[in-house]
């Protein structure tokens, strides 16, 4: 059995890291081994503006220590009113390197989201012409629709027309759910990619909703049913460029999850790359971790691989069952769990 495994330093393609106290320890998780990281606009207010992201981008260097090279790349959130002006000025800026399209009201701070995305087409043309990514929080928010069906409409009511119409923009759609989001991917041109969670990987809804409700399974898009679990563990098993590591670690405070209406997010941070590696291994595709989180990612973004190695033990460890932010706790998704692989 192999012992160790070294790889190239991963990037996280999707990531969130708030403001404030919980910024503070959301960011020293993911510096520890991540050298980049696509950094979430959906703020409270969101970030719309170059200079919100370059505000905020000082202020997740700012929680790092000396010497640590972490390199947040920003992103802006799309509203009905991003002009082209806003997406030239972005690119302009050199640290802004994709925007974010929210459907209003599909998931936690989106309330500020797009509500006509065929409205936003100069804007995407804008985002092709300068170069920045459309990342895509690819769900229906329609109530008629039901909430495990809310992605796959996502395809039909939007997808195929974005890519279709914009063969300039590369997009990605993120933290991928189904069998159809995974087939779509799989089957569209070279300027369409997507990341996978290690919670969408490990689990699907009986691990959420059998046996007692369980608040930190929760996020969204939500857990769907084993066939959709499978087709995505085949998708990632064939190796493909097209699909990448985004954790979509979203951090909420232990009582706002664990509420008579609790927040959607899993806080993986904490545990990442050795969530992967335990359910890659699981797969027996161990061999195919090292594109999925270094060489697919900035391959598909247009970045350079990273150039510095992690190395992961065959350690066996415990997630911690939860983590200070103040006074206050976060409870990491996999908490009291073990997993087999390390980052020491
Ligand atoms: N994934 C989630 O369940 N929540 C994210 C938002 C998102 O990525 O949709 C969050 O910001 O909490
Ligand atoms: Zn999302
Ligand atoms: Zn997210």
């Amino acid at each position: 059995m192999t012992q160790t495994l070294t790889i190239t330093r991963p990037d996280d393609w999707h990531l969130h890291l708030r403001d404030g106290a919980m910024l503070n320890v959301a960011a020293n998780a993911s510096a520890r081994y991540f050298s980049r990281a696509i950094i979430m606009p959906n703020l409270t207010p969101p970030v719309t503006q170059t200079q919100d992201a370059q505000a905020y981008y000082q202020r997740i260097k700012q929680c790092l220590p000396e010497g640590n090279a972490f390199e947040p790349l920003m992103t802006l959130y799309l509203t009905d009113a991003t002009t082209p002006a806003t997406i030239a000025e972005a690119a302009a800026s050199g640290i802004v390197k994709a925007c974010k399209l929210y459907p209003a009201n599909a998931t936690t701070n989106s309330a500020h989201g797009v509500t006509d995305v065929k409205a936003l087409r100069p804007v995407f043309e804008a985002m092709a012409e300068h170069g920045l990514l459309l990342l895509v929080h690819g769900e229906v928010t329609h109530s008629h629709i039901d909430i495990f069906d809310r992605e796959a409409a996502f395809i039909d009511a939007h997808m195929k027309s974005l890519v279709a119409d914009l063969p300039q923009l590369k997009i990605v759609f993120e933290h991928i759910t189904t069998a159809e989001a995974a087939e779509f991917v799989m089957n569209a041109p070279d300027n369409i990619a997507a990341t996978i969670t290690p919670q969408h990987l490990m689990y699907n809804r009986n691990h959420l909703l059998a046996g007692g409700l369980r608040p930190h399974n929760y996020c969204l898009p939500v857990l769907k049913r084993q066939s959709h679990q499978q087709a995505l563990q085949e998708a990632v098993a064939t190796g493909t460029k097209k699909i990448f590591l985004g954790t979509d670690s979203a951090p909420h405070l232990q009582g706002a999850k664990e509420s008579a209406c609790g927040c959607a997010g899993c806080y993986s941070a904490p545990a990442a790359i050795e969530l992967y590696a335990e359910i890659f291994e699981h797969l027996g595709i161990l061999d195919k971790l090292e594109a999925f989180a270094s060489f697919n990612g900035p391959d598909f973004y247009g970045l350079p691989r990273n150039q510095s190695t992690i190395t992961l033990s065959r350690e066996a460890w415990q997630v911690p069952e939860s983590v200070l932010v103040g006074e206050q706790t976060l409870v990491p998704f996999y908490a009291g769990e073990t997993l087999s692989w390390q980052v020491k």
